[in-house]
């Protein structure tokens, strides 16, 4: 089954009613068996152009302390993808007195393994109101929601950091504010591989239950 972003309801406007919440044994089923793929099985097809518009309108709708909108994307598609790796590649490159090939060429490759990439940008802005902390976490929610609306057109991903999220001049390549941090990329794609459950923290020992 394929599902267009013509068939779901248009964005709302502010102060429209919406639906209240259904049981839906299909929506729990979905998450109760969510899982991500490895990018090395995610390939052609990725999301066209609407999907993506819709996945990250869709994907943006999450819990956001003051409507502040703490954060923003940075869509990875097509030859870009490779010129950012190229990019990458050349930062390493000068600064190793003998890089290794098989690492630049990693790095050249290194978005070119989904047909989609999706940078998620934790941008917190000065308020009096909403701490700092309550703004990144809106971003985490931000890529967890992609993959989520994601998973609902039938593509499959995974949301990585690598070592570009904590590298100061790979952010400024990619235009990040020093007051920002990049959340991680959802890598987009479908799958060629199927999806096999990975161990799961057990919820017992993680739950108490509070009292006096
Ligand atoms: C912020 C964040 C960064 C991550 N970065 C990486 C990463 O760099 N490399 C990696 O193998 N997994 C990374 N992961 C884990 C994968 O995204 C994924 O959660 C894991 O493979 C299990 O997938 P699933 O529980 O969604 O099926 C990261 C997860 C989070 C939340």
């Amino acid at each position: 089954m394929t599902v267009t972003p013509s068939e779901l309801p248009p964005h709302p406007k502010e102060h429209d009613d919406l639906a209240l919440p259904v049981a839906d044994r299909a929506f729990l089923t979905r998450l109760a068996l969510r899982r991500s793929s490895k990018v090395i099985h995610l390939a052609d097809p990725g999301p066209d152009k609407t999907t993506l518009e819709a996945i990250l309108q869709i994907g943006a709708r999450v819990p956001d302390h003051g409507k502040l909108g703490p954060w923003r994307f940075i869509v990875l598609t097509g030859t870009h993808r490779e010129s950012l790796g190229q990019k990458l590649a050349d930062l390493l490159e000068s600064r190793s007195k003998d890089p290794e090939p098989a690492q630049l060429a990693a790095e050249r490759a290194r978005f070119l393994r989904a047909p989609l990439v999706i940078g998620v940008v934790s941008a917190p802005v000065e308020s009096s109101k909403v701490p700092r902390w309550e703004q990144v976490l809106s971003a985490g929610a931000v890529c967890y929601n992609v993959l989520l609306t994601a998973n609902g057109f039938g593509f499959s991903g995974c949301w990585l950091s690598e070592w570009i999220c904590y590298d100061g001049a790979a952010l400024a390549l990619l235009g990040l504010a020093s007051s920002e941090q990049l959340a991680g990329f959802i890598y987009l794609g479908t799958p060629t591989q199927p999806l096999r459950e990975r161990a799961r923290p057990e919820i017992g020992p993680r739950v108490t239950f509070w009292q006096p």
